[in-house]
Parts: C-alpha cells; sequence; structure tokens
C-alpha cells in the first residue's frame, strides 16, 4: 500500500525537525512540502508517526482531491445554512441516532452543552442506505456530498495504511476495513461577545481518525501542554486527528486529541468533519501490548460510549478516562 504523495504536515514548534524552516508565529511550524519531497518513505512514516504519538493531530496537503470537490462541498453547505430556518428545521430531532439530523445554536433544546454553533450532521456509509434521506434542498446537496463523502473516505483509508504502517502493524486489517462515516458540517456564526462562548467546548473524537477542512477562518485550536494551539488554516488541507477508539486500538501509543473552536465577532466560520469509526468491539492490538507497555484500555463498544454520555461521569472526565485501566 502506498502514502499518499508527499504528506505535508504541520507540526507544533518544538518538534520541528532539523533544517526545517520556521515559518509561523503562532506556535506552529510547517514542515515545508519541497523538505518532504526529497525525504524517504520511512522518514516520512517517522514524521507521521511523531506526529500522532505527540500531538494526535497534523495537517495533509497534496491528498489527490481536486480543489473543486472541495469547493463545492463548501458552497453548497453554505447555501443550506442560508435556507429558511423552515427548510432546515425538517431535520431537526432530538434523536442522537438519526442518520441526518440538524441542530441550531439558536434552539438549544437538543443539546445539553451550549455552543455557538450550527451544524449538519450526515450519515455516509453505506452511501445507497443514506443518501436519500439527505436533504433534496439545495438540490444539488446530494450530489455534492456523495462525491465529498467518497473521496474522503478513500483519503481515510490511504492515511490510516500510512499510521498502521507507521505502527509496524501492515497486516492490521481489522480496523481499516469497513465502518461508519459521519459528515459533520459546522457553521459557526459570527458572535457579538466571543470571549462568553465557544463554536465547540473542548473534546475528543470519539471515532478512530476524523479528517477536517476548515474554511480560511481561525478558530480550531488544539491542546498541548496545557495551552491552546491555533491551527492555521492551509487552502485545501485536511487537519487529520487521532481519535479514542484509535487511541484504544493503538493501546496509547498514538493521542487522541482535545480540541475546541473559538468565534469571532467578525466573520462566520465553516468546517466539514469527515469522522470514521467503527461499531463493533475496539480492543488495544496485541501486537502493542508488551511486558513493557500492558494493556491500558477496557475494550470499547458504542454501546459503552452511549452509556457513558448519559452517566455521571460525561460531566466530570472524558470518555477515554473512563476506559482507562490504571
Ligand atoms: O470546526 C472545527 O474546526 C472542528 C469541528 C470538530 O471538532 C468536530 O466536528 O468534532
Ligand atoms: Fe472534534
Amino acid at each position: 500500500m502506498s502514502l499518499p504523495a508527499e504528506p505535508y504536515v504541520e507540526l507544533p514548534k518544538h518538534m520541528y525537525q532539523k533544517g526545517v524552516k520556521h515559518l509561523c508565529e503562532n506556535g506552529v511550524t510547517q514542515v515545508p512540502h519541497k523538505q518532504l519531497q526529497g525525504m524517504d518513505r520511512s522518514r516520512v512514516l517517522k514524521v507521521l508517526s511523531n506526529a500522532c504519538r505527540e500531538f494526535g493531530f497534523f495537517q495533509v496537503v497534496n491528498h489527490g482531491i481536486a480543489d473543486e470537490v472541495i469547493v463545492k462541498m463548501m458552497d453548497v453547505s453554505k447555501r443550506f445554512f442560508e435556507l429558511p430556518f423552515e427548510e432546515r428545521q425538517r431535520y431537526m430531532s432530538n434523536n442522537l441516532s438519526q442518520p441526518v439530523r440538524y441542530g441550531t445554536s439558536f434552539n438549544q433544546n437538543n443539546d445539553g452543552v451550549f455552543c455557538w454553533r450550527d451544524f449538519l450532521k450526515l450519515s455516509c456509509h453505506p452511501m445507497q442506505d443514506f443518501a436519500p434521506l439527505w436533504p433534496s434542498s439545495p438540490v444539488d446537496l446530494r450530489e455534492a456530498v456523495g462525491e465529498y463523502s467518497m473521496k474522503t473516505r478513500h483519503l481515510y483509508e490511504r492515511v490510516m495504511d500510512a499510521i498502521l504502517e507507521s505502527l509496524g502493524l501492515t497486516d492490521e486489517k481489522v480496523i481499516s476495513n469497513d465502518g461508519n462515516q459521519l459528515v459533520m458540517v459546522n457553521y459557526y456564526p459570527a458572535c457579538p461577545q466571543p470571549e462568553l462562548t465557544l463554536g465547540l467546548p473542548p473534546h475528543s473524537d470519539y471515532g478512530l481518525l476524523t479528517l477536517l477542512l476548515q474554511d480560511q477562518v481561525e478558530g480550531l485550536q488544539i491542546q498541548h501542554n496545557d495551552r491552546w494551539v491555533t491551527v492555521k488554516p492551509i487552502p485545501n488541507s485536511f487537519v487529520v486527528n487521532i481519535g479514542d477508539q484509535f487511541e484504544i486500538f493503538s493501546n496509547g501509543r498514538y493521542k487522541s486529541v482535545v480540541h475546541r473552536v473559538a468565534v469571532n465577532s467578525m466573520r462566520s466560520r465553516l468546517s466539514v468533519a469527515s469522522l470514521h469509526s467503527v461499531n463493533e468491539n475496539v480492543t488495544p492490538s496485541p501486537k502493542l501490548i508488551d511486558y513493557l507497555n500492558p494493556k491500558r484500555y477496557k475494550d470499547t463498544n458504542y454501546a459503552d460510549f452511549l452509556h457513558y454520555l448519559t452517566s455521571s461521569e460525561f460531566k466530570c472526565k472524558r470518555f477515554l478516562e473512563s476506559r482507562r485501566i490504571n
């Protein structure tokens, strides 16, 4: 299996490699594209592995998804949130497991936590089951989401293969095979008092891996060494982050990173997350368990996650903490 052509990783400052130029001021270092082109495959895997282990996130450019697919997805998403409320309201539901769900920060009956965010959640896999349920307006939404979800799924599989390889698990099929894909479109309206709220509160993603497309408005922040690092948008790139299921599978080698979204008073922001997870039990890979690295997590499935959401633990600790073996 081959790596995506030249993954371009954006890494926090102190991790930057010898000879890599320091480009940004906000605590984030970019590895310039040219440097990666010169790197051999094992070196790229090493960079990927460092990024996953220490930070749980990186950015990918040169991913092979055409700009046109990305632009269409962003454009149709924007038009969805501009539809009259009555139109969007048809997809509102209190039922978290609805395959298509819309929610708005101006009607918070649905969510316990207040977020300055509207969202549209679309289940995508298998596509033939879910596409007929996606909103029929704007008229080109289904086509754009269909194409976007297929391409991001393919990219997910390639990135996952590379991540497994970086862990020395090339034969491990269990995790990259069939699974769920959710496309979550997030719209953060400009907020008159941004210091009083967040677009999304601190959380980590439940699944294996998330591929996130963001527009050019800053907002996503990653927790690292007790501070918040803003992820600078790179046009048409994907921010990839490790989710809880993968931290468990990797027996804690790779980290599911806590992140949040800040809002601002001037500009609205749009992002599209493609969330990949599996339904079945996830258990730490036996190949990553040994005398020095005992099993660190309990076996986990979606029912455990739902149970956690309704339990008293939800308010005081992360889901992952509840799965840790001490
Ligand atoms: O909007 C963003 O940048 C992040 C969204 C996110 O964290 C999520 O959908 O889980
Ligand atoms: Fe997230």
